[in-house]
């Protein structure tokens, strides 16, 4: 499905046109598209009618003040929430035009699809070669052989290899947290995901750590539908094609990143991007 870059751009309540941009038209496939979601947390709404588009192939960096509702976004992309009681989300997420709100959906075939990273590594208590395979066998039941180069191949697509290949039967714990962290990226491809969600993936990372992820960031996105989250605006600008600033729980406006960051059409963008509030 591909559709034109201009429909796709919106800004808080007004359409904008699309200035001189980076990406093309003509060029987009939208993998996954938020449409009118709001979200609850009991009585509260933490998200008001929220309209967003995510490309294929294309990185998008969600961005905004704490307590805007970033991350409650992202949970509802494989609907996480659906783990707490009184957490509701309306509207529609269509995956490949599928919506995933809907009662009925396999919930575990969602969440191989829609893989997700914390800003916390979080490894399993297990050695580094079933960190990857555990993924793997929830959902195919291969042989020795072929798990081996499924390990293998996932720990290179997450730039990992080189690093663990002599130490496949040691703990995932005692890696480096930056490894860690790319242990976790190797755990969600495993199982061939088409959407990758980064909750700060880099935030408890030294800066070392930190550009070896954007790198890798940069390599999937030839791959994959990436979001992130991030509170870090020069990562927001160099890691992502796509940006949308949130306040308060409502979408202020989204585009691509290199226009968002340098004109803005919103006040409230232009006042967080100069940072005079956030
Ligand atoms: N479990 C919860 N119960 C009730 N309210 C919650 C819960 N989790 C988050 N909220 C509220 O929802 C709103 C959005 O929170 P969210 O964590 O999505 O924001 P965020 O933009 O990701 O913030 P940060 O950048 O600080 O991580 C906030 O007002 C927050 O207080």
């Amino acid at each position: 499905m591909q559709k034109n870059v201009r429909s796709y751009v919106t800004t808080g309540a007004t359409a904008g046109a699309l200035p001189g941009s980076a990406v093309q038209a003509g060029e987009l496939t939208e993998k996954m598209s938020i449409r009118n979601v709001s979200f609850f947390y009991g009585q509260f709404e933490a998200l008001k009618s929220i309209s967003v588009p995510l490309y294929d192939r294309k990185v998008t960096a969600f961005i905004g003040p704490s307590g805007c509702g970033k991350s409650t976004l992202l949970r509802i992309l494989n609907r996480i929430y659906d783990l707490y009681p009184k957490q509701r989300a309306s509207g529609e997420v269509l995956l490949d035009g599928q919506n995933i709100l809907e009662p009925g959906i396999d919930l575990n075939l969602l969440r191989a699809k829609v893989g997700m990273v914390f800003q916390k590594p979080t490894p399993f208590p297990l050695t580094i070669y079933d960190n990857i395979a555990f993924g793997i066998r929830l959902y195919e039941r291969l042989p020795r052989d072929e798990m081996d180069g499924r390990v293998e191949q996932a720990l290179r697509r997450a730039a990992l290899w080189n690093e663990v290949k002599d130490k496949l039967n040691q703990s995932g714990l005692s890696l480096s947290g930056g490894q860690q962290q790319r242990l976790c990226i190797a755990r969600a491809i495993a199982v061939n995901p088409s959407v990758l969600l980064m909750d700060e993936p880099a935030s408890a990372l030294d800066p070392i750590s930190t550009s070896k992820i954007e790198e890798l960031i940069d390599e999937l996105k030839s791959e994959y539908c990436i979001c992130i989250v991030t509170h870090n605006m020069q990562q927001a600008a160099r890691a992502s094609d796509f940006t949308a600033f949130m306040y308060m729980g409502e979408l202020i406006e989204h585009g691509v990143t290199e226009d968002l960051f340098t004109t803005p059409k919103q006040k409230r963008t232009e006042e967080y991007i100069t940072g005079r509030f956030g």
